[in-house]
């Protein structure tokens, strides 16, 4: 991605190292909440998420990250033993759709009583999560409900992957979506940028892949009749009212008080 300079506020990217990332602010449009941009290009120019989207270190829109977003659920359905010949699901899995979305964390000096993202799962297959280097993404560890979060590492270049519902889903439950919140933090601004890799919604069905429970030996874990294309998926899974896993630890209404790093 080129390096710039918007109205003097910040400076873009140019490199590849990740190191550009402490000290780099996002452009003040940014800063009101979140951009979503869909799609696989990169946004027009001049357009407002365009311009917060040249805030986004070059590797998030670069080959690492897609490669990686577009190979790994075929990678993983793969190794969930997905019948090697059906190669026309395996290129619906390819064909994935990315989403941007930057999230911006004001400094908040009394974090334990601000809402950064709530704990949630993402409706994505996978989600590629990169951070500034202030720590605040946390991960709920599977198994027993009291044993609390854990904290992402926080070095640059990290790149943290998170399996999401779709995935959940297609895989008839051997890869799980993943619990996870945002932290705000008490001394630095917090940003993370995510791309949300999804199955294309007009193709893939959010049903368990036929593949795996054709021998009779498994039983489909999700059943959604009438079976719901993407869209509906989206619509559902992201209502309050419905949430999409019941046997995941509901999310705690306290604040955490070790997540200060102050
Ligand atoms: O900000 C973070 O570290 C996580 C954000 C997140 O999970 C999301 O936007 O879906
Ligand atoms: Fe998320």
């Amino acid at each position: 991605m080129d390096g710039g300079n918007m109205d003097g506020r910040w400076r873009g990217v140019g490199d590849d190292d990740g190191d550009d990332l402490l000290q780099f602010p996002v452009p003040a449009e940014c800063q009101n909440g979140v951009s979503v941009q869909r799609g696989r290009r990169r946004p027009a120019e001049g357009h407002t998420l365009g311009r917060c989207a040249r805030a986004v270190p070059a590797w998030v829109w670069g080959p690492r990250a897609s490669t990686l977003a577009l190979r790994l659920p075929s990678l993983l359905i793969r190794f969930g033993r997905i019948n090697d010949q059906d190669k026309e699901q395996e290129e619906e899995l390819f064909d994935l759709l990315l989403k941007l979305k930057i999230n911006y964390y004001q400094v908040c000096p009394q974090p334990d009583l601000a809402v950064g993202v709530e704990a949630h799962t993402d409706v994505s297959a996978l989600s590629f999560i990169l951070i500034n280097g202030v720590p605040g993404l946390q991960v709920k560890r599977a198994g027993r409900d009291d044993e609390g979060w854990v904290t992402a590492r926080d070095e640059p270049g990290t790149l943290v992957v998170h399996v999401g519902d779709a995935l959940e889903i297609l895989s008839n439950r051997r890869y799980t979506s993943v619990l996870h919140r945002g932290l705000v933090n008490r001394v630095a601004t917090r940003v993370s940028w995510v791309v949300f890799a999804e199955p294309p919604p007009d193709r893939v069905l959010l049903q368990p892949l036929p593949e795996l429970l054709a021998d009779g030996q498994e039983q489909p874990r999700f059943h959604y009749p009438p079976r719901l294309p993407v869209p509906v998926h989206v619509l559902v899974f992201s209502s309050t009212t419905m949430p999409p896993k019941a046997r995941k630890p509901r999310a705690k209404k306290e604040r955490p008080s070790g997540m200060s790093n102050a």
